[in-house]
């Protein structure tokens, strides 16, 4: 028998994510209290999409829409399509800020498609789907697992574990009003890096992984990175003097994915004023993930934390 869908409507709340965290850049990723939640149901003829919240009335409405992009490559998976699907968009993750928007709208699109489907489909795959879409697993791993994740890249696809971060950890994250793509952040990076550079980021990121799961107090010295922030500043001069001056004063501050949002992992001093165009927002580590809710797939299992869980 070929592929049937599931007739009632199926939601998934996906969170804001902040990749490299410093040094780890492509791999390290960090779920946000901070969430869009997407709706979805099967219907008999076209697809529609209705956007409210951030990106309303500028994000397509049809199937070029990132949700149902995620949607038809997840069902192209298993060859076989729904005739009509009617999705809706409640979006509060600011876009083109460095916060995993697309990652978000990615792996929601991916988990709305399997959530609809009357055919298992595990962790693993979702995450395989969704890194191809993006291009890189650092936003889509803690986007589906929640909490901080490892993710990694090999010729079968993307893969990732997940672990607690210690209890403490709190993100400040200093939101300006001005967009960057993640596109255009990649442009400017270098074809090849100093050795030395490398060998400096490979010692801070598995150096951040014990300070996120262990040990905070040295999330300073665990956030240095030579491979991506220096290279992108000249492009996002605002951000980099925020990093800076919040580093200058002890504080574990780094650009958040592509920027040109800053992420601050260590608590800010109150006296720390950061400028007029910067929205701070304080906020929690999502340990769940983009759960689903009314389907199939419900995810009961994963829990608030599941240390070390492989997709
Ligand atoms: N919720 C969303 N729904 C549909 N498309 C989205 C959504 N969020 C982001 N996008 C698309 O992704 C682009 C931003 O992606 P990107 O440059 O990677 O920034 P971010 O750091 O926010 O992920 C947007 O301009 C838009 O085209
Ligand atoms: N490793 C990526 C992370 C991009 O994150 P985003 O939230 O800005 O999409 C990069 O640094 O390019």
């Amino acid at each position: 028998m070929g592929l049937t869908f599931v007739s009632e409507p199926v939601q998934v709340r996906t969170p804001a994510t902040s990749a490299n965290l410093g040094p780890g850049f492509d791999s390290l990723g960090l779920a946000l209290t901070l969430y869009d939640d997407l709706s979805a149901r099967v219907t008999g003829a076209s697809w529609t999409v209705s956007v409210t919240g951030e990106g309303a009335g500028e994000l397509p409405t049809d199937e070029s829409h990132l949700v149902v992009r995620a949607m038809l490559a997840t069902f192209d998976e298993f060859g076989a399509r729904p005739p009509g699907v009617a999705v809706e968009c409640v979006n509060r993750i600011p876009q083109a800020r460095g916060l995993g928007s697309s990652s978000a709208a990615i792996v929601g699109g991916v988990q709305l498609a399997r959530a609809l489907m009357r055919e298992p489909m595990d962790d693993a795959a979702a995450l395989r789907i969704a890194a191809r879409l993006e291009g890189h697993p650092d936003n889509v791993a803690p986007c589906l697992l929640g909490g901080f994740t490892i993710a990694w890249t090999e010729a079968a696809g993307s893969r990732a574990v997940r672990l607690d971060v210690a209890a403490g950890v709190r993100p400040t994250l200093f939101v300006p009003q001005e967009r960057g793509l993640t596109a255009t952040a990649r442009a400017a990076l270098p074809g090849a890096v100093p050795h030395a550079d490398a060998a400096f980021n490979a010692g801070r990121s598995a150096l951040l992984v014990h300070a996120l799961t262990s040990d905070p107090e040295l999330l300073f010295e665990a956030t240095a990175d030579r491979l991506h922030q220096s290279y992108r500043a000249v492009a996002m001069p605002g951000t980099a003097s925020l990093v800076a001056g919040l580093r200058s004063v002890g504080v574990a501050a780094v650009v958040s994915g592509a920027g040109p949002t800053v992420l601050a992992l260590s608590p800010v001093p109150a006296d720390f004023h950061p400028g007029t165009e910067w929205r701070a927002h304080s906020l929690g580590v999502d340990g769940g993930g983009a759960l689903v809710r009314g389907s199939m797939v419900e995810h009961a299992e994963r829990g608030p934390v599941a240390a070390g869980r492989q997709s």
